[in-house]
């Protein structure tokens, strides 16, 4: 089952610069969040700061017990790996074939035999759809064949939580669905806590149970999926509407001036989404059904 994820009144600077302040939020246990925001809003340093790569001033990041910001080093490394930690562009090694690549993190931190390591390379690199691709160089594949084997490398430790960095960049309409659809295939498979960085507004709509949104050195939003998309706070609604008009500009803070002399186009009101639901046969995702325990 995944792990909780409390993140309180986080704060990291580099410099004089503020990246984010007072961030405080938590991702429930097996549940999918997105985290949406502007270019430069500090997205991938939140996830860096989660897992511990990048210190930030003031607040915490519990997780099992371990505080990742303020915990000795010895702590938050063994913690790190309750983590998969998926990069924008696969970070694969480019002279390892596919299955050298997914199998890394096997060598690397586990003392398992080459056959063990066979049996979950391949199990992972079936989960992503890569079968028969294992000799292949990571050169020698497509964008979106790369982000796959990343994800599959991403999952071979068993994570509790998976971290994705704009899993879905520079690919194609068509493979992001399968993308959308892949992420949810393996929560439902893994029940990982997932926590997906993306600019995509497919992705945000149809894929997470939350989504929350940094805006001008804040998390200005973060709820439920319904909510989040159902939201009347001009940043958010201009944010998944993806229109000039509204408080975002093209270097992400637009003049009040500016601001004041637009008017906002009246938006038709469209249906909400359905979330996807996990592909036939597998099991149905085990954090909806926590979610319901609760609510009963
Ligand atoms: N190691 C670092 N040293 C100094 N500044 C940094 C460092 N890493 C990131 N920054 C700065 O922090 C800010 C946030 O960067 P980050 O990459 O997290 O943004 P982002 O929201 O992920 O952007 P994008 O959507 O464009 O990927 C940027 O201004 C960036 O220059």
């Amino acid at each position: 089952m995944g792990i909780e994820v409390t993140v309180e009144g986080l704060t990291k600077s580099f410099g004089r610069q503020t990246v984010w302040e007072d961030v405080t939020l938590t991702l429930p246990p097996g549940e999918v969040t997105v985290l949406l925001g502007p270019s430069g809003t500090g997205k991938t340093v939140f996830l860096k700061s989660v897992i511990g790569l990048l210190k930030p001033e003031r607040g915490r990041v519990l997780v099992d017990g371990v505080d990742m910001v303020n915990s000795p080093e010895r702590e938050i490394y063994r913690a790190r790996r309750l983590f998969g930690l998926m990069f924008q562009d696969g970070a694969l090694f480019g002279s390892l074939n596919l299955f050298d690549n997914i199998a890394f993190p096997l060598r690397e931190h586990t003392r398992k035999k080459e056959d063990e390591i066979r049996r979950i390379v391949m199990e992972r690199m079936e989960m992503v759809g890569l079968v028969g691709s294992e000799a292949k160089l990571p050169g020698e594949i497509s964008g979106g064949m790369r982000k796959r084997a990343g994800l599959a490398r991403a999952l071979v430790l068993d994570p509790q939580i998976v971290l994705c960095d704009e899993p879905d960049s520079g690919l194609d309409p068509v493979r992001t669905s399968y993308l959308s659809q892949l992420l949810i295939d393996l929560n439902a498979q893994i029940d990982a806590t997932m926590l997906i960085v993306t600019h995509n507004l497919d992705i945000a709509a149809t894929v997470p149970d939350n989504i929350g949104m940094l805006f001008r050195r804040e998390l200005v939003a973060f709820g439920p999926r319904e909510d989040l998309l159902r939201s009347e706070q001009p940043v958010v609604r201009q944010f998944l509407s993806g229109r000039r008009a509204g408080p975002i500009g093209m270097s992400e803070e637009k003049d009040q001036e500016l601001q004041d002399q637009e008017t906002v186009p009246v938006e038709e009101v469209r249906p909400l989404p359905a979330q996807l639901q996990p592909s036939p046969g597998l099991p149905p995702r085990r954090a909806l059904q926590r979610r319901l325990e609760v609510a009963r």
